[in-house]
Protein backbone atom coordinates (compact mmCIF):
# COMPACT_ATOMS: atom_id res chain seq x y z
CA UNK A 1 0.00 0.00 0.00
CA UNK A 2 1.30 3.15 -0.88
CA UNK A 3 2.22 5.82 1.78
CA UNK A 4 0.63 8.81 0.29
CA UNK A 5 -0.91 9.53 -2.90
CA UNK A 6 0.67 13.48 -3.61
CA UNK A 7 2.75 13.51 -6.51
CA UNK A 8 4.87 16.32 -5.59
CA UNK A 9 7.57 16.04 -2.65
CA UNK A 10 6.10 14.65 -0.01
CA UNK A 11 4.38 17.57 1.93
CA UNK A 12 4.37 17.69 6.01
CA UNK A 13 0.71 15.84 5.46
CA UNK A 14 1.90 13.34 3.53
CA UNK A 15 4.98 12.71 6.11
CA UNK A 16 2.55 12.47 8.80
CA UNK A 17 0.74 10.36 7.35
CA UNK A 18 3.33 7.99 6.60
CA UNK A 19 4.79 8.29 9.83
CA UNK A 20 0.62 7.42 11.16
CA UNK A 21 0.23 4.42 8.78
CA UNK A 22 3.48 2.85 10.09
CA UNK A 23 1.97 2.34 13.31
CA UNK A 24 -0.79 0.55 11.83
CA UNK A 25 -0.93 -3.43 11.46
CA UNK A 26 0.44 -3.98 7.83
CA UNK A 27 -2.86 -6.25 7.00
CA UNK A 28 -6.57 -5.65 7.72
CA UNK A 29 -7.15 -8.89 9.34
CA UNK A 30 -4.13 -7.60 12.10
CA UNK A 31 -7.05 -4.76 13.04
CA UNK A 32 -8.27 -7.42 15.15
CA UNK A 33 -11.84 -6.50 14.28
CA UNK A 34 -13.22 -9.85 13.78
CA UNK A 35 -12.44 -10.84 17.74
CA UNK A 36 -13.45 -7.58 19.37
CA UNK A 37 -16.92 -9.42 20.46
CA UNK A 38 -19.50 -6.79 20.29
CA UNK A 39 -22.20 -9.45 20.23
CA UNK A 40 -25.48 -9.22 18.56
CA UNK A 41 -26.02 -6.14 20.10
CA UNK A 42 -22.81 -4.58 18.74
CA UNK A 43 -23.71 -6.37 15.25
CA UNK A 44 -24.60 -3.13 13.35
CA UNK A 45 -21.18 -1.35 15.08
CA UNK A 46 -19.00 -4.45 14.01
CA UNK A 47 -20.08 -3.92 10.32
CA UNK A 48 -19.25 -0.44 10.44
CA UNK A 49 -16.12 -0.92 11.67
CA UNK A 50 -15.68 -3.30 9.01
CA UNK A 51 -16.60 -0.48 6.47
CA UNK A 52 -14.18 2.07 7.84
CA UNK A 53 -11.53 -0.84 8.13
CA UNK A 54 -12.38 -1.52 4.10
CA UNK A 55 -11.25 2.45 3.45
CA UNK A 56 -8.08 2.04 5.02
CA UNK A 57 -6.99 -0.95 3.66
CA UNK A 58 -9.10 -1.59 0.53
CA UNK A 59 -8.43 -4.40 -0.96
CA UNK A 60 -7.73 -3.26 -5.06
CA UNK A 61 -3.89 -3.23 -5.68
CA UNK A 62 -4.37 0.01 -7.24
CA UNK A 63 -6.37 1.94 -4.88
CA UNK A 64 -4.84 3.99 -2.12
CA UNK A 65 -5.87 4.04 1.95
CA UNK A 66 -8.04 6.54 2.27
CA UNK A 67 -6.72 7.97 -1.14
CA UNK A 68 -10.03 9.79 -1.90
CA UNK A 69 -11.50 12.81 -0.48
CA UNK A 70 -15.15 10.50 -0.66
CA UNK A 71 -13.21 7.54 1.09
CA UNK A 72 -12.07 9.58 3.52
CA UNK A 73 -15.05 11.78 4.49
CA UNK A 74 -16.73 7.80 4.47
CA UNK A 75 -14.52 7.06 6.66
CA UNK A 76 -14.92 9.81 9.44
CA UNK A 77 -18.04 9.77 9.20
CA UNK A 78 -18.21 5.88 10.26
CA UNK A 79 -15.92 6.89 12.93
CA UNK A 80 -18.43 9.62 14.21
CA UNK A 81 -21.24 6.71 14.04
CA UNK A 82 -19.01 4.35 16.06
CA UNK A 83 -18.69 6.70 18.85
CA UNK A 84 -21.56 7.70 18.91
CA UNK A 85 -23.29 4.13 19.45
CA UNK A 86 -20.36 3.87 21.96
CA UNK A 87 -20.73 6.81 23.71
CA UNK A 88 -24.25 6.01 24.70
CA UNK A 89 -23.30 2.32 25.41
CA UNK A 90 -20.28 4.04 28.09
CA UNK A 91 -22.87 6.32 29.67
CA UNK A 92 -25.23 3.73 31.05
CA UNK A 93 -25.00 2.31 34.65
CA UNK A 94 -22.09 3.21 36.66
CA UNK A 95 -18.30 3.38 35.08
CA UNK A 96 -17.21 0.43 36.49
CA UNK A 97 -19.60 -1.60 35.10
CA UNK A 98 -18.90 -0.53 31.58
CA UNK A 99 -17.58 -3.15 29.24
CA UNK A 100 -14.06 -3.34 28.17
CA UNK A 101 -16.25 -4.07 24.58
CA UNK A 102 -17.40 -0.90 24.15
CA UNK A 103 -14.58 0.99 25.54
CA UNK A 104 -12.42 -1.31 22.28
CA UNK A 105 -15.26 0.09 20.10
CA UNK A 106 -15.15 4.25 20.86
CA UNK A 107 -11.24 3.88 20.94
CA UNK A 108 -11.54 2.18 17.02
CA UNK A 109 -14.27 4.70 16.32
CA UNK A 110 -11.74 7.72 17.59
CA UNK A 111 -8.72 5.81 15.88
CA UNK A 112 -10.44 6.05 12.27
CA UNK A 113 -11.63 9.61 12.46
CA UNK A 114 -7.72 10.29 13.38
CA UNK A 115 -6.65 8.52 10.27
CA UNK A 116 -9.18 10.43 8.38
CA UNK A 117 -8.06 14.03 9.77
CA UNK A 118 -4.17 13.00 9.57
CA UNK A 119 -4.94 11.31 5.50
CA UNK A 120 -6.60 14.53 4.49
CA UNK A 121 -4.36 17.45 6.53
CA UNK A 122 -1.93 16.07 8.70
CA UNK A 123 -1.80 16.17 12.25
CA UNK A 124 -4.06 18.34 13.78
CA UNK A 125 -5.42 19.82 17.64
CA UNK A 126 -7.97 17.95 16.77
CA UNK A 127 -6.52 14.31 15.86
CA UNK A 128 -4.58 15.13 19.13
CA UNK A 129 -7.92 15.55 20.71
CA UNK A 130 -9.52 12.31 19.43
CA UNK A 131 -6.18 10.53 20.72
CA UNK A 132 -6.76 11.87 24.51
CA UNK A 133 -10.79 11.29 24.33
CA UNK A 134 -9.74 7.56 23.37
CA UNK A 135 -7.63 7.70 25.92
CA UNK A 136 -9.29 8.80 28.62
CA UNK A 137 -12.80 7.06 27.70
CA UNK A 138 -11.49 3.99 25.72
CA UNK A 139 -9.75 0.64 26.49
CA UNK A 140 -6.32 -0.03 24.56
CA UNK A 141 -6.41 -1.03 21.26
CA UNK A 142 -3.54 -2.41 18.51
CA UNK A 143 -1.13 -2.21 21.30
CA UNK A 144 -2.18 1.17 22.43
CA UNK A 145 -1.68 2.65 18.83
CA UNK A 146 -3.89 6.12 20.27
CA UNK A 147 -0.97 6.27 23.26
CA UNK A 148 1.82 5.86 20.32
CA UNK A 149 -0.03 8.40 17.59
CA UNK A 150 0.26 11.14 20.37
CA UNK A 151 4.25 11.72 20.09
CA UNK A 152 3.46 11.26 16.10
CA UNK A 153 0.62 13.95 16.01
CA UNK A 154 2.64 16.43 18.62
CA UNK A 155 5.93 15.97 16.09
CA UNK A 156 3.98 16.50 12.99
CA UNK A 157 1.30 19.62 14.48
CA UNK A 158 2.09 22.78 12.29
CA UNK A 159 3.01 25.47 14.16
CA UNK A 160 -0.46 27.23 13.58
CA UNK A 161 -1.72 24.54 15.40
CA UNK A 162 0.84 24.55 18.23
CA UNK A 163 -0.61 26.14 21.43
CA UNK A 164 2.63 28.71 21.27
CA UNK A 165 1.29 30.61 18.31
CA UNK A 166 -2.30 30.07 19.08
CA UNK A 167 -1.02 32.22 22.46
CA UNK A 168 0.54 34.76 19.83
CA UNK A 169 -2.18 36.66 18.57
CA UNK A 170 -4.25 36.46 22.42
CA UNK A 171 -3.86 39.42 24.60
CA UNK A 172 -1.24 39.68 26.89
CA UNK A 173 -1.49 37.05 30.03
CA UNK A 174 -2.46 38.13 33.45
CA UNK A 175 0.64 37.70 35.56
CA UNK A 176 0.48 34.70 37.59
CA UNK A 177 0.09 35.78 41.24
CA UNK A 178 2.20 34.65 44.21
CA UNK A 179 1.69 36.91 46.81
CA UNK A 180 -1.61 37.13 47.51
CA UNK A 181 -2.11 33.46 48.65
CA UNK A 182 -5.41 32.43 51.11
CA UNK A 183 -4.20 32.57 55.01
CA UNK A 184 -2.63 29.63 56.19
CA UNK A 185 -3.79 28.29 59.21
CA UNK A 186 -1.73 28.10 62.29
CA UNK A 187 -1.25 24.63 63.16
CA UNK A 188 -1.55 24.21 66.85
CA UNK A 189 1.41 21.86 68.48
CA UNK A 190 -1.10 19.62 70.56
CA UNK A 191 -3.24 18.89 66.35
CA UNK A 192 0.07 19.14 64.16
CA UNK A 193 0.51 15.56 62.36
CA UNK A 194 3.45 14.33 63.29
CA UNK A 195 6.96 14.35 61.11
CA UNK A 196 9.91 12.50 60.35
CA UNK A 197 12.74 12.22 58.41
CA UNK A 198 13.38 9.08 56.71
CA UNK A 199 11.82 6.47 58.50
CA UNK A 200 13.08 2.68 58.03
CA UNK A 201 10.45 0.75 56.59
CA UNK A 202 10.12 -0.88 59.80
CA UNK A 203 9.58 2.19 62.16
CA UNK A 204 6.94 3.43 59.69
CA UNK A 205 5.35 0.08 59.58
CA UNK A 206 5.41 -0.39 63.14
CA UNK A 207 4.44 3.03 64.31
CA UNK A 208 2.58 4.38 61.56
CA UNK A 209 1.39 1.38 58.75
CA UNK A 210 -0.16 -1.05 61.53
CA UNK A 211 -1.40 1.15 63.97
CA UNK A 212 -2.99 3.02 61.05
CA UNK A 213 -1.55 6.43 62.26
CA UNK A 214 -0.93 9.35 60.00
CA UNK A 215 2.31 10.92 59.99
CA UNK A 216 4.54 13.57 57.61
CA UNK A 217 7.20 11.83 55.61
CA UNK A 218 10.22 14.20 54.90
CA UNK A 219 13.38 13.34 52.76
CA UNK A 220 11.57 10.30 51.11
CA UNK A 221 11.08 11.82 47.75
CA UNK A 222 13.62 14.76 47.62
CA UNK A 223 15.44 13.04 44.51
CA UNK A 224 12.26 12.89 41.73
CA UNK A 225 13.11 15.23 39.40
CA UNK A 226 9.76 16.78 39.36
CA UNK A 227 10.57 18.74 42.90
CA UNK A 228 13.32 20.45 40.35
CA UNK A 229 11.79 20.45 37.10
CA UNK A 230 7.97 21.18 37.25
CA UNK A 231 6.10 25.02 37.07
CA UNK A 232 3.71 26.08 35.63
CA UNK A 233 5.45 26.93 32.48
CA UNK A 234 7.17 23.26 32.36
CA UNK A 235 3.61 21.31 32.58
CA UNK A 236 1.91 23.90 29.83
CA UNK A 237 4.96 22.99 27.96
CA UNK A 238 4.74 19.12 28.36
CA UNK A 239 1.16 18.66 28.59
CA UNK A 240 0.09 21.84 26.96
CA UNK A 241 -1.59 20.44 23.92
CA UNK A 242 -3.50 17.75 25.69
CA UNK A 243 -6.75 17.61 26.83
CA UNK A 244 -7.82 16.11 30.64
CA UNK A 245 -11.02 16.53 32.74
CA UNK A 246 -11.54 19.24 34.86
CA UNK A 247 -13.73 19.87 38.15
CA UNK A 248 -15.28 23.22 38.08
CA UNK A 249 -16.75 24.95 40.93
CA UNK A 250 -15.80 25.52 44.37
CA UNK A 251 -16.12 21.65 45.45
CA UNK A 252 -17.94 18.62 44.08
CA UNK A 253 -20.67 18.56 47.17
CA UNK A 254 -22.00 21.86 45.62
CA UNK A 255 -25.03 21.81 43.54
CA UNK A 256 -23.69 23.69 40.18
CA UNK A 257 -20.21 21.55 40.64
CA UNK A 258 -19.85 20.18 37.50
CA UNK A 259 -16.93 18.24 35.23
CA UNK A 260 -15.81 19.32 31.70
CA UNK A 261 -12.60 18.36 29.25
CA UNK A 262 -10.03 20.85 28.01
CA UNK A 263 -7.02 21.38 27.13
CA UNK A 264 -4.23 21.87 29.60
CA UNK A 265 -3.18 25.07 28.25
CA UNK A 266 -7.12 26.81 27.95
CA UNK A 267 -7.20 25.55 31.99
CA UNK A 268 -3.98 27.03 33.20
CA UNK A 269 -5.14 30.49 30.78
CA UNK A 270 -8.44 30.16 32.47
CA UNK A 271 -7.93 28.87 35.95
CA UNK A 272 -4.87 29.23 37.03
CA UNK A 273 -3.98 32.51 35.60
CA UNK A 274 -7.44 33.78 36.15
CA UNK A 275 -8.74 33.55 39.72
CA UNK A 276 -12.07 34.54 39.04
CA UNK A 277 -13.21 30.64 38.78
CA UNK A 278 -12.41 27.68 40.45
CA UNK A 279 -11.05 24.97 38.45
CA UNK A 280 -9.59 22.01 39.76
CA UNK A 281 -7.82 19.31 37.48
CA UNK A 282 -8.65 16.68 40.06
CA UNK A 283 -8.23 12.98 40.75
CA UNK A 284 -6.85 12.60 37.10
CA UNK A 285 -4.77 9.52 36.18
CA UNK A 286 -2.41 11.74 34.26
CA UNK A 287 0.92 9.94 34.39
CA UNK A 288 -0.87 6.83 32.32
CA UNK A 289 -1.77 9.38 30.16
CA UNK A 290 1.76 11.37 29.57
CA UNK A 291 3.89 9.10 29.96
CA UNK A 292 6.70 12.06 29.73
CA UNK A 293 5.39 13.36 33.44
CA UNK A 294 5.75 9.64 34.91
CA UNK A 295 10.00 9.91 34.57
CA UNK A 296 9.57 12.81 36.69
CA UNK A 297 8.41 10.75 39.53
CA UNK A 298 8.75 7.40 42.09
CA UNK A 299 6.74 5.36 43.63
CA UNK A 300 7.46 5.74 47.56
CA UNK A 301 9.70 2.73 49.07
CA UNK A 302 7.34 2.14 51.48
CA UNK A 303 4.42 0.94 49.15
CA UNK A 304 6.55 -2.61 49.32
CA UNK A 305 4.74 -3.26 52.91
CA UNK A 306 1.93 -3.52 51.19
CA UNK A 307 0.00 -6.71 49.59
CA UNK A 308 -0.56 -5.41 46.73
CA UNK A 309 1.55 -5.18 43.27
CA UNK A 310 3.02 -2.25 42.06
CA UNK A 311 0.89 -1.66 38.79
CA UNK A 312 -2.16 -1.89 41.46
CA UNK A 313 -1.42 1.38 42.80
CA UNK A 314 -3.57 4.13 41.54
CA UNK A 315 -1.56 6.99 40.73
CA UNK A 316 -3.65 10.46 40.43
CA UNK A 317 -2.80 14.20 40.09
CA UNK A 318 -4.43 17.08 41.67
CA UNK A 319 -3.39 20.41 39.80
CA UNK A 320 -5.14 23.70 40.89
CA UNK A 321 -5.21 27.64 41.72
CA UNK A 322 -5.15 28.48 45.16
CA UNK A 323 -8.40 27.54 46.97
CA UNK A 324 -9.56 24.39 45.60
CA UNK A 325 -11.39 22.63 48.36
CA UNK A 326 -11.38 18.57 48.74
CA UNK A 327 -13.97 18.23 51.25
CA UNK A 328 -13.72 15.99 54.19
CA UNK A 329 -14.51 12.59 52.76
CA UNK A 330 -12.66 9.09 52.85
CA UNK A 331 -10.93 6.57 50.46
CA UNK A 332 -10.87 2.58 50.57
CA UNK A 333 -7.14 2.10 49.99
CA UNK A 334 -3.75 3.67 51.82
CA UNK A 335 -2.75 6.84 50.57
CA UNK A 336 0.48 8.66 50.06
CA UNK A 337 -0.23 11.80 49.01
CA UNK A 338 2.92 13.59 47.80
CA UNK A 339 3.18 17.37 47.29
CA UNK A 340 5.18 18.70 44.76
CA UNK A 341 4.33 22.67 43.79
CA UNK A 342 2.97 24.89 46.51
CA UNK A 343 1.35 24.25 49.86
CA UNK A 344 -1.98 22.71 51.32
CA UNK A 345 -3.71 22.62 54.37
CA UNK A 346 -4.98 18.98 55.47
CA UNK A 347 -7.46 18.07 58.50
CA UNK A 348 -7.68 14.60 59.47
CA UNK A 349 -9.81 12.60 61.16
CA UNK A 350 -10.27 9.10 62.66
CA UNK A 351 -12.74 6.70 61.19
CA UNK A 352 -13.26 6.28 64.97
CA UNK A 353 -14.95 10.08 64.38
CA UNK A 354 -17.21 9.10 61.85
CA UNK A 355 -20.69 9.61 63.65
CA UNK A 356 -19.43 12.89 64.64
CA UNK A 357 -18.45 13.94 61.07
CA UNK A 358 -22.46 13.54 59.49
CA UNK A 359 -21.58 11.51 56.44
CA UNK A 360 -23.99 12.72 53.48
CA UNK A 361 -27.27 9.72 53.62
CA UNK A 362 -27.67 7.38 50.57
CA UNK A 363 -25.08 5.83 48.60
CA UNK A 364 -22.79 8.40 46.31
CA UNK A 365 -21.66 10.55 48.77
CA UNK A 366 -21.51 8.34 51.76
CA UNK A 367 -18.21 8.80 52.02
CA UNK A 368 -18.33 12.48 52.44
CA UNK A 369 -19.34 14.54 54.87
CA UNK A 370 -21.54 17.11 55.37
CA UNK A 371 -19.41 19.41 57.55
CA UNK A 372 -17.67 21.92 56.03
CA UNK A 373 -14.66 21.83 57.89
CA UNK A 374 -13.33 25.38 58.20
CA UNK A 375 -16.97 27.28 58.72
CA UNK A 376 -19.17 24.36 60.34
CA UNK A 377 -22.49 24.96 61.00
CA UNK A 378 -22.94 23.55 64.83
CA UNK A 379 -26.84 23.92 64.90
CA UNK A 380 -27.32 21.70 62.37
CA UNK A 381 -24.15 19.82 63.45
CA UNK A 382 -23.21 19.86 67.05
CA UNK A 383 -21.18 16.34 67.51
CA UNK A 384 -18.50 17.73 65.01
CA UNK A 385 -17.60 20.04 67.80
CA UNK A 386 -16.39 17.21 69.73
CA UNK A 387 -14.71 15.37 66.70
CA UNK A 388 -11.02 15.54 67.36
CA UNK A 389 -8.22 15.83 64.83
CA UNK A 390 -5.24 15.92 63.43
CA UNK A 391 -4.00 18.99 61.03
CA UNK A 392 -1.10 20.21 58.96
CA UNK A 393 0.27 22.41 56.19
CA UNK A 394 1.82 19.83 53.35
CA UNK A 395 4.88 21.65 51.46
CA UNK A 396 7.13 20.59 48.55
CA UNK A 397 8.72 17.38 48.98
CA UNK A 398 6.56 16.36 51.82
CA UNK A 399 4.75 13.34 52.00
CA UNK A 400 1.32 12.53 54.14
CA UNK A 401 0.64 8.85 54.78
CA UNK A 402 -3.14 8.97 54.72
CA UNK A 403 -4.35 4.97 56.27
CA UNK A 404 -7.10 3.68 54.77
CA UNK A 405 -10.73 5.58 55.39
CA UNK A 406 -9.05 8.28 57.44
CA UNK A 407 -10.89 10.94 56.79
CA UNK A 408 -9.03 14.11 54.99
CA UNK A 409 -9.83 17.80 54.15
CA UNK A 410 -7.77 19.75 51.71
CA UNK A 411 -7.56 23.05 51.00
CA UNK A 412 -5.06 24.59 48.39
CA UNK A 413 -3.48 27.54 49.62
CA UNK A 414 -0.97 27.83 46.51
CA UNK A 415 -1.19 26.85 43.12
CA UNK A 416 -0.47 23.17 43.82
CA UNK A 417 0.14 20.29 42.25
CA UNK A 418 -0.01 16.97 44.17
CA UNK A 419 0.43 13.34 43.48
CA UNK A 420 -1.50 10.86 45.36
CA UNK A 421 -0.60 6.91 45.62
CA UNK A 422 -3.44 4.88 46.65
CA UNK A 423 -2.59 1.16 47.40
CA UNK A 424 -2.83 -1.39 49.03
O1 LIG B 1 -5.52 17.15 47.28
C1 LIG B 1 -6.74 17.10 47.25
O2 LIG B 1 -7.45 18.07 46.91
C2 LIG B 1 -7.45 15.83 47.65
C3 LIG B 1 -6.55 14.62 47.69
C4 LIG B 1 -7.30 13.38 48.05
O3 LIG B 1 -8.43 13.41 48.42
C5 LIG B 1 -6.62 12.08 47.93
O4 LIG B 1 -5.45 12.05 47.57
O5 LIG B 1 -7.26 11.07 48.21
FE1 LIG C 1 -9.13 11.44 49.00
Amino acid sequence: MAAASEQEAPSAAAACWAAVRALLPSTRAGLGLGSLGLGAEGARVALLLEEAAALVYPGDAGEESLGSERARRACLELGEQVCDYSWERLHVGPWRAVSAVWRRAWALGCLFRVLSLCRARGASREALRLCDLSLLLGAPVLDDVMGRLVPVLQRHLPPEESAARARAGAPPRKKIRTDITPAAPAIAPETAVPQLLCPSLEHFRDSYLTPQKPVVLEGVVDHWPCLRKWSVSYIREVAGSRTVPVELGSRYTDEEWSQTLMTVDDFIRQYIENEDHKGYLAQHQLFDQIPELKLDIGVPDYCCLGEGDEEDITVNAWFGPPGTVSPLHQDPQQNFLVQVMGRKYVRLYSPQESENLYPHEGHLLHNTSQVDVEDPDLVKFPNFKAAAFQDCILSPGEVLFIPVSYWHYVRSLDISFSVSFWWS
